[in-house]
């Protein structure tokens, strides 16, 4: 389970999340949307521990994460995989030693049980076989993949999503919001999706919540959110093209 009490998040003095209260139960699947610079990458990597919050709590697995020291915040981390924005994949590996890399660095697992697992976990995304081929003859979409993999390999708690569908076509995306739900039930992790794709939020959130201007205005079920009456939920859901972005926002 993944808790944050009254978290707030300042950097140089402003005010980036606000008094932010909310629950991932296991094995759900959380999509956090909003406009550009509402908070939410802000939001992934305070789970993380990447950023300790301002003021505040954030409970991973039954652990409160802001005080603890970084020997025992890296235990808790390999309780989670991150698919980062734009895969992060490192180019001079192939796509077995980018997904084997984890698993080398943190386990003890034998060579031999590193290949079936990297095996295992391509299958899983789809890329059987590709072990041995570079991150550049890649299209985006079988990176997105790799970076899947690779954020699985260690069978993860938690597995941590920002925008897995940016930059790719519909079909593309359809295939990465499949493997998000497909990889909740294989490896029966506890899901945390930001995203600006709207039909991918619809299509795989158990909950959604909404983030603007630092605050959650909205948490619910797909259906709770299409039916939301606060005007900028509705405004947002409809073309999020269409809303202005957070008065946060001060680089674009
Ligand atoms: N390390 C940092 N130092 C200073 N300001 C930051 C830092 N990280 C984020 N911010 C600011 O916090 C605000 C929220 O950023 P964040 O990246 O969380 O938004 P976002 O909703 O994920 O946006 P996007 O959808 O464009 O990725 C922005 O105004 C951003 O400039």
């Amino acid at each position: 389970m993944i808790k944050l009490v009254n978290v707030n998040m300042n950097f140089r003095g402003k005010q980036t999340l606000k008094d932010i209260n909310l629950t991932i139960e296991p094995g759900e699947i959380m999509v956090i949307i909003g406009p550009s610079g509402s908070g939410k990458s802000t939001l992934l990597r305070l789970i993380i521990g990447l950023l300790k919050p301002t003021s505040g709590e954030v409970w991973v697995n039954g652990r409160e994460i802001t005080g603890i020291a970084e020997d025992e915040l890296n235990k808790i981390r390999l309780e989670m995989g991150m698919v980062f924005q734009y895969s992060a994949l490192f180019d001079s590996m192939s796509v077995g030693e980018n997904v084997a890399f984890g698993l080398r660095q943190h386990t003890s697992m034998a060579e031999e049980e590193i290949a079936r697992t990297v095996r295992r976990k391509l299958r899983m995304v789809g890329l059987r076989g590709q072990e041995n081929t570079m991150p550049n003859e890649l299209s985006g979409g079988m990176k997105k993949r790799v970076s899947l993999a690779r954020a699985i390999a260690i069978n993860p708690h938690i597995v941590l999503y920002d925008e897995p569908t940016a930059g790719l076509d519909p079909i593309m995306s359809n295939t990465i919001d499949r493997l998000i739900v497909s990889t909740r039930r294989m490896i029966d992790s506890t899901s945390v999706v930001v995203t600006h794709d709207m039909h991918s939020a619809f299509a795989i959130a158990d909950r959604i919540a909404m983030i603007y201007d630092g605050s959650i205005i909205e948490t619910g079920t797909p259906a709770m959110i299409k039916q939301s009456e606060n005007p900028i939920v509705a405004k947002f859901i409809r073309g999020a093209a269409t809303l202005p972005p957070s008065k946060g926002r001060s680089n674009t």
